[in-house]
């Protein structure tokens, strides 16, 4: 496992463009090579402008997208068609305009009255012991990933793919996510930031701050992590972090 990777470009535009370019060039290749992609896809706001960038890209016919399997890292345990749903959000954005194979495509459970811990194990069961070619992740100001924040017990987790979160300091406070060990199963791992409000937790995160404090300090794919930042995201790296 090599050390981060960081990329800056100009302005939240340029990065969704960029994010989407390397998302539909990784699937191709995967794709090329014979192997059914596994992707762990993010919610949040430069998410969606990505998401909005892949559907423009689909014409090409670079990716079957009726070969690629689909996952999310974090979910709102909101009821189903409630726009906060990360799934609802990508699947307007993209998803449903690009032709899955809805067999491939693994939304987390939607309330629908479940007690929210049976939920969660049910989800983390359907994980099993895959692992995921790539795994996408926005950052919170707080250094929170996926629905992993700090300060919560959640980040001990070692051996459930997914657990519940019942009081999430973003709304709304009820959440599935996926655990360090199933995120750490990417072989890459794509931190996709942007915003000068996210600079400080982009720094402390690439500077080593603890884990219970900066959960993204805890994220590493096996094979490659890459930080794609625009320059608001990244105006509190240190010189010797910004790439040459
Ligand atoms: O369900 C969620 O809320 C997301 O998965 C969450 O982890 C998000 O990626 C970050 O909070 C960044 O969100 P923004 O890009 O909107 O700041």
């Amino acid at each position: 496992m090599t050390g981060p990777e960081i990329l800056i470009e100009t302005d939240a535009s340029a990065l969704a463009e960029v994010v989407a370019d390397q998302l539909v060039s990784t699937l191709s290749a995967l794709q090329s090579q014979g192997t059914t992609p596994s992707i762990v896809l993010t919610g949040g706001t430069i998410a969606e402008k990505i998401h909005e960038e892949v559907a423009r890209r689909a014409s090409d016919g670079r990716v079957d997208w009726s070969n690629v399997e689909i996952w999310w890292g974090d979910e709102r345990y909101v009821p189903a068609g409630d726009p906060d749903r990360n799934e609802g959000q990508a699947r307007v954005a993209f998803l449903d305009g690009v032709g899955v194979d809805e067999t491939k495509v693994h939304p987390m459970p939607a309330d629908d009255g479940t007690d929210l811990d049976a939920a969660a194990a049910r989800f983390a069961a359907e994980v099993g012991t895959r692992t995921f070619d790539l795994v996408m992740l926005g950052l919170g100001p707080d250094g929170h990933v996926a629905s992993l924040f700090p300060g919560k017990p959640t980040l001990a987790e070692t051996e459930r793919t997914a657990v519940a979160e019942h009081d999430s300091p973003k709304p709304p406070p009820r959440r599935i996510t996926m655990t360090f060990p199933v995120l750490n199963r990417g072989r890459e791992v794509w931190f996709l930031v942007s915003g000068s409000g996210k600079a400080d937790a982009v720094a402390r995160a690439l500077t080593g701050s603890p884990v219970e404090q900066t959960p993204a300090s805890g994220v590493h794919g096996s094979e490659q992590t890459l930080w794609m930042l625009d320059e608001g995201a990244a105006s509190a790296l240190p010189d010797e972090l910004r790439p040459s």
